[in-house]
């Protein structure tokens, strides 16, 4: 079998659109956040999704030492807050540029995010410099479901929908 280049691979996952996320974590290891587009449903019984974080980011320890995350789901009007948790910036001005409350867990949750899944680390797989985490959600938050920000071509975008009456009100559910 032949053997495919880390740059040839992401050159081909650059076509792979994808939401982005701040997946935020808090608790006796620190609070910390970063961008994230490898984020995906997992099962709904009971309800889990996944994470893969790159083991040299610097909210590695904090997340794994924590063992909970929130995943805030990015609406279109987030893309400057995206890249500041996409890196290199202190976390305290990270978390310095938005509003933030919580729900079960703890972990910051972004209070004008599309969704937010509030979660425990159930478990963690080492796939090369990432880790997978199996994170079960035991609280959530959504908005009324209009709008995304989309990962694209190594660029931007918006996606969204005129008529949100499927995705139904503002909820909260589990919150502590
Ligand atoms: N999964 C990830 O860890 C991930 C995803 C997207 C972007 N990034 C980071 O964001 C920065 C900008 O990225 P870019 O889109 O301009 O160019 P890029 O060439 O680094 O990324 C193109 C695509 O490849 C994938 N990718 C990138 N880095 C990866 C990694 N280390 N492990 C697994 N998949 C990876 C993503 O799907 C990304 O959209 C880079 O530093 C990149 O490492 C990381
Ligand atoms: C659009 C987009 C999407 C992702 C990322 C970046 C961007 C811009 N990054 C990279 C991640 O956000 C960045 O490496 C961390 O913030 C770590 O940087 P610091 O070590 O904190 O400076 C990222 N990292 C990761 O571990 N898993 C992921 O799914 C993603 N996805």
């Amino acid at each position: 079998m032949q053997d495919v280049a880390p740059r040839d691979y992401r050159d081909a996952m650059a076509c792979l659109g994808a939401a982005v996320s701040i997946v935020t974590t808090d608790g006796s290891a620190g609070r910390a956040g970063f961008t994230a587009s490898a984020i995906c449903s997992v099962t709904d019984d009971p309800p889990t999704l996944l994470v893969c974080i790159n083991r040299g980011s610097s909210a590695y320890a904090s997340v794994t030492r924590n063992k909970v995350v929130c995943v805030n789901v990015l609406s279109a009007r987030h893309e400057q807050l995206s890249r500041l948790f996409g890196g290199k910036v202190p976390a305290e001005e990270r978390f310095a540029a938005a509003a933030w409350s919580t729900l079960a867990t703890g972990a910051p949750v972004l209070t004008d995010c599309a969704a937010a899944f509030d979660c425990r680390i159930a478990d963690v797989v080492n796939v090369g410099t990432h880790d997978v985490l199996f994170c079960q959600i035991v609280a959530l938050q959504r908005s009324g479901c209009t709008d995304n920000l989309i990962y694209f071509g190594r660029a931007y975008h918006a996606v969204g929908v005129t008529n949100s009456a499927e995705a139904g009100p503002e909820s909260a559910v589990g919150r502590s």
